[in-house]
């Protein structure tokens, strides 16, 4: 019998991390094998599921991050980009799927965890719900099909916990808009107003971000034309659905070739 690929969750006491635990558990496609959190981390040495406030499961969490990816078919992250970027290294080393849902990469981030990829199959989104990835595909189709009389915005609202803006879902439709326009993102994108700005420029796809309470994640394109506009949003209600998609990449990842891959690959849209 073909046994279970064993999944790695990183960063396992937080928002995602708890979800994902959940996900994997409830799972009767995969193993949980780890959870892993930094050394000094209260959670570290305690079973999981008593740690998450329900019955014993069994694995205690760890903060050796080298032995609980060594052993993993899949290793999914939720974190922060200096862990994602050391993560990438050890999963390409065992040659292990890499799901990566952290948000605030920068350029030099990138870069890394590219050369990951050349060794093992690294699927990246910043956002990892069915809904948010069709939203993307409708955004791109709609700027392809108006013209710049219509202003794109994209706005986006979070919890009050998060550290990152404008969010990894609003770039990934910023950068749908600016592909259906056929124009480069990084040249038209206009973000944070503030103050005596000038009129808005023509063309410009702009940012703008919210943060308050416990809200999931909430994202608006608006083509805003004379005379009418033009709405698409997705609000996400349960995290739910975010360990859902990672857990679909996690598996679909196993036996693909070694390199970089979103959640359209992964969900065939
Ligand atoms: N792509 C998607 O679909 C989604 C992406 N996200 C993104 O996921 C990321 C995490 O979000 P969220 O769960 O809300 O954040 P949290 O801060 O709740 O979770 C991050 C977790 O990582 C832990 N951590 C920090 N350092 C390490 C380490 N060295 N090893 C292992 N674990 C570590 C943190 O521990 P400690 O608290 O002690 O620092 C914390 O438990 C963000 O970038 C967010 O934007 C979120 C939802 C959906
Ligand atoms: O930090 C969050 O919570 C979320 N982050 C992702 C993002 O930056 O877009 C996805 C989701 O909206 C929740």
């Amino acid at each position: 019998m073909e046994t279970l690929p064993g999944i790695v969750i990183m960063g396992a006491s937080g928002r995602m991390g708890r979800m994902l635990t959940h996900g994997v558990l409830q799972s009767d496609k995969a193993r949980l094998i780890g959870c892993v959190e930094k050394p000094g981390h209260p959670w570290v040495g305690r079973d999981v599921g008593e740690a998450m406030g329900g019955p014993r499961v069994g694995l205690h969490v760890t903060d050796d991050a080298v032995s609980a990816i060594a052993q993993a078919q899949a290793v999914i992250d939720f974190t922060a980009p200096a862990v994602t970027v050391a993560t990438a290294e050890l999963a390409a080393q065992a040659r292990a799927v890499h799901v990566i849902g952290t948000t605030g990469l920068g350029d030099e981030d990138l870069k890394r965890l590219k050369a990951a990829a050349r060794h093992a199959v690294v699927v990246r989104a910043g956002n990892m719900s069915l809904g948010v990835n069709l939203l993307v595909q409708l955004t791109r189709k709609v700027a392809a099909a108006l013209d710049e009389d219509f202003d794109i915005e994209v706005v986006e609202a979070h919890h009050r916990h998060k550290v990152d803006a404008p969010s990894g879902t609003a770039l990934m439709l910023g950068q749908a808009a600016a592909e259906g326009r056929g124009v480069a993102l990084s040249e038209v994108e206009d973000r944070g107003r503030d103050g005596i700005t000038g009129e808005r420029a023509r063309g410009a796809i702009g940012f703008s971000s919210i943060r308050g309470g416990d809200i999931v994640g909430e994202h608006d394109v608006i083509f805003a034309g004379a005379g009418e506009r033009i709405l698409l949003r997705h609000v996400a209600t349960d995290r739910a659905v975010f360990a859902r998609g990672a857990l679909k990449a996690a598996l679909w990842g196993q036996g693909q070739r070694p390199g970089e891959y979103d959640m359209l690959d992964v969900l065939g849209l």
